[in-house]
């Protein structure tokens, strides 16, 4: 079993437009591979807005045997980028049932998918004045809890909510998973509480590797993504965060674009002719 891996956590921007969506991630998941990611993770709801609303247009069918545009673009990313890719999740149709799911597939370096995870633990939650999201207005939930093997051993697949149940990832650990890998999309009200600490707790409880993975913030969408996608170590630190925050603190705390001095940077003005 390899000990070293390299992964890359996409905190994609995502609109309304689903070939957009599926382009940015094809451009994303290639860049990742090029820096040497050999896991790529997509965010919850990469190719749809996430919101109750969008879930059904945007649902499809996964079945490898007439896959829909979003599976046909997972198997092609993985595949052309040459790594594991957790597709982060699609709202999922499944046409005989009239049901829709929330679900992630995970596919290996040959396009093939190797696992697909329904989010059991749906997101119904009501706080006063903040926030009301109730997924089971339109989704059914999974059944089943996930894995898939990797060279780097057995990873866990939970999705945003299945997060706040420890149970899930303390199975995995328990059967002998490395790592949990949470595509998550937390909010502006629950995140700043409890992503990092929901993340942190599933590492400490279960020494093991956590990995969140979130869409970017979009302030004109319906809803506000936290970001913040984060890969937590057995010890609960935290080893790497996209902290956007950071680019607002370091631009006001050093404000060189403010005292760029535009007015010498030409060839001519460069030079002091009295040296
Ligand atoms: N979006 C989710 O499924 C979960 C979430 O935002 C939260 O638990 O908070």
């Amino acid at each position: 079993m390899s000990r070293t891996l390299k992964i890359a956590l996409i905190q994609l921007a995502v609109g309304a437009k689903k070939a957009v969506n599926l382009a940015r991630a094809h451009g994303k998941v290639m860049d990742a591979a090029r820096a040497g990611a050999s896991l790529v993770v997509l965010p919850e709801c990469f190719n749809s807005p996430y919101g109750t609303q969008f879930f059904k247009e945007y649902s499809e069918v996964i079945d490898s045997a007439n896959p829909g545009e979003s599976m046909k673009a997972l198997s092609n990313m993985a595949k052309e980028a040459n790594v594991f890719l957790v597709g982060g999740s699609i709202p999922e149709k499944v046409s005989d049932a009239d049901k829709l799911y929330n679900t992630c597939t995970v596919w290996n370096q040959n396009g093939e998918m190797i696992a697909k995870h329904r989010k059991v633990h749906l997101f119904d939650i009501d706080i006063p004045g903040k926030i009301r999201f109730q997924e089971s207005e339109v989704l059914s939930p999974g059944n089943e809890l996930t894995q898939f093997e990797t060279p780097w051993g057995k990873i866990g697949v939970g999705i945003c909510y299945d997060i706040r149940f420890p149970e899930m990832a303390s199975i995995a650990a328990q059967s002998g998973c490395k790592a949990m890998i949470y595509p998550g999309a937390f909010n502006m009200t629950t995140g700043p509480l409890h992503w990092e600490l929901l993340a942190r707790a599933r590492a400490v409880d279960n020494q093991m590797f956590v990995a969140a993975c979130s869409p970017a913030r979009d302030m004109s969408a319906s809803y506000h993504a936290w970001g913040h996608s984060s890969v937590v170590d057995p010890f609960a630190r935290v080893i790497a965060k996209a902290d956007y925050g950071v680019i607002e603190d370091v631009r006001s705390s050093i404000p060189i674009s403010s005292q760029r001095r535009s007015d010498l940077y030409t060839s001519a003005s460069l030079i002091n002719k009295s040296n």
